[in-house]
């Protein structure tokens, strides 16, 4: 046994390091695989592995699924790509749903799949540290339990990291933003913006989220600005009585991806003519080229275009400094501000609790592999959710993941059967 000294000595530079003797409250063998994360991601995945006959447990830090719908969207919020292309895999979306789903339906859709597929996640439990213990071949996945303080630990054989590329918001840091009197929230609490009517509300971030919290501010009667630091493509959601996602998804069928952002940009010119008068400069690399090289997504355009046409929406470049009430742009421009609102996005988190290198790059989060390879790692290890491509990545991901785990889950089934069979006949082996 340790001695005393050696205990505390790991105890107070490791807080998850646990007494020899001192068992988490919850321990459980789970004899399939641990899913953390109860968003999409996370159902796709225990719905296919469901379908290939293994079980999982979904550990969710929330109380609820798809929390990120649930708790940190904004009521406006609808799909901004065909329901076609949201749907998780072995169920489609009802029928009578409209093309672009509001945020309601995908989570009436969401629970009915989760009933359907008989998931039951175990919420409010937030998953800290996940490990790969060699000794016994199988994972640890600790945390902090439903009820308050309750220790948890899971022993699994695969591990399915679900948490998602949205798991934590991003605030950058602004100077004198601490010193700002208004009040700064990120749009991941963001509802409408009835409490902002007569109010002037800097929007700093021009991703979809800042696009679309700007128009309903616009439709609340606020008076609205956007930080725009960079160059962005903007295009509109439909095109030609196609979606522009779909139309896309087909030309590239038969086009380069060159050739499709040409076709891509001519029509979002005669649609919504030259953005770069508005403030809006084009990146050099076109909208699906660079959506596929760098993650990130071209705005699918609902209607705030024509607010900054018309001036209602003002653009500015980036922020030097915030005042107490005041913020001083990177142009020499300084402008009075009820409100500040930061759409700057999201981070994943698996860096804070998977106590993995290989897989996972600890600089962002996401697996080191590219598309479409970055689903599995080592040792039972894999990722749902991490494509940059939506809720159609995370449907593929977790395809593969359940054809690879059953491979896996049928052969050691097939072992454990004829050891059985030749310990209850005695043969030998
Ligand atoms: C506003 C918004 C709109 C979007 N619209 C679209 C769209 O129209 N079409 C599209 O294809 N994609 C869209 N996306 C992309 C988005 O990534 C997907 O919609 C989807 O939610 C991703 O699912 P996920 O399960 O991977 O992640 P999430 O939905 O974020 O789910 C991850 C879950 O993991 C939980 N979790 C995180 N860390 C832990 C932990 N340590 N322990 C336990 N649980 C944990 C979280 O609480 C969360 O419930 C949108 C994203 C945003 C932010
Ligand atoms: N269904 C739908 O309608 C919606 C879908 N979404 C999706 O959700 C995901 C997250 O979107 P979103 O929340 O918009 O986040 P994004 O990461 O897409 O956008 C964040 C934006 O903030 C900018 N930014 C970051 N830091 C600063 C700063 N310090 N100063 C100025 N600008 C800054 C970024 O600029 P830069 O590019 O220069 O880094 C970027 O333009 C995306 O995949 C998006 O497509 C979001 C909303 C609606
Ligand atoms: O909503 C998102 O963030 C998505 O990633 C969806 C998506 C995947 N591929 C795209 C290409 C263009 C616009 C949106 C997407």
């Amino acid at each position: 046994m340790e001695n005393l000294k050696e205990i505390q000595g790991k105890m107070a530079h490791d807080p998850h390091y646990m007494f020899p003797y001192c068992k988490p409250r919850h321990q459980e063998w789970v004899p399939g695989a641990v899913i953390v994360g109860a968003g999409p991601s996370g159902l796709a995945a225990a719905a296919c592995l469901k379908e290939q006959g293994v079980p999982s447990v979904v550990i969710e830090r929330s109380n609820c699924i798809a929390s990120l719908w649930q708790l940190k969207t904004y009521d406006r919020l609808r799909l901004h790509l065909p329901k076609r292309f949201c749907e998780l895999p072995l169920m489609p979306f009802p029928e009578d749903f409209p093309t672009y789903p509001d945020k309601k339906q995908f989570v009436e859709y969401l629970e009915a799949y989760a009933k359907r597929f008989g998931i039951d996640p175990v919420f409010d439990s937030s998953v800290e540290r996940g490990e790969y213990d060699e000794s016994i071949g199988m994972w640890r996945v600790k945390g902090v339990g439903r009820k308050l303080g309750e220790e948890m630990e899971y022993v699994c054989r695969w591990l399915v990291v679900a948490t998602g590329e949205n798991a934590e918001v991003v605030v950058p840091e602004i100077e004198g933003m601490p010193e700002f009197c208004g009040e700064v929230k990120h749009t991941s609490e963001y509802k409408n913006g009835s409490v902002y009517k007569g109010k002037k509300v800097l929007v700093v971030g021009c991703g979809n989220s800042g696009m679309e919290v700007c128009l309903d501010l616009c439709n609340h009667n606020a008076k609205p600005s956007l930080v725009v630091r960079d160059a962005v493509h903007v295009l509109p959601r439909d095109m030609l009585g196609k979606s522009t996602f779909g139309l896309s998804m087909w030309l590239l069928k038969w086009l380069p991806v060159r050739l499709v952002d040409r076709f891509l940009l001519f029509v979002s010119w005669l649609i919504l003519g030259n953005t770069a008068r508005f403030g809006l400069d084009r990146p050099t690399v076109g909208p699906l080229e660079l959506k596929s090289i760098s993650g990130k997504t071209p705005v699918l355009d609902v209607g705030a275009l024509a607010k900054i046409k018309s001036g209602d929406i003002k653009i500015y470049p980036s922020i030097q400094q915030i005042g107490n009430h005041s913020v001083q742009f990177f142009n020499g421009k300084t402008e009075n501000f009820d409100a500040i609102i930061l759409a700057t996005g999201y981070k994943s988190n698996v860096p804070a609790w998977l106590k993995e290198k290989e897989m996972f790059s600890e600089k962002d989060g996401y697996p080191r592999r590219p598309f479409p390879n970055g689903w599995k790692g080592a040792c039972g290890l894999y990722a749902v959710g991490f494509t940059k491509r939506g809720l159609l990545g995370a449907s593929m991901d977790a395809r593969h993941i359940a054809e690879d785990i059953h491979k896996c889950w049928k052969l050691e089934a097939e072992h454990l059967i004829t050891m059985t069979t030749r310990r209850s006949f005695s043969l030998k082996p």
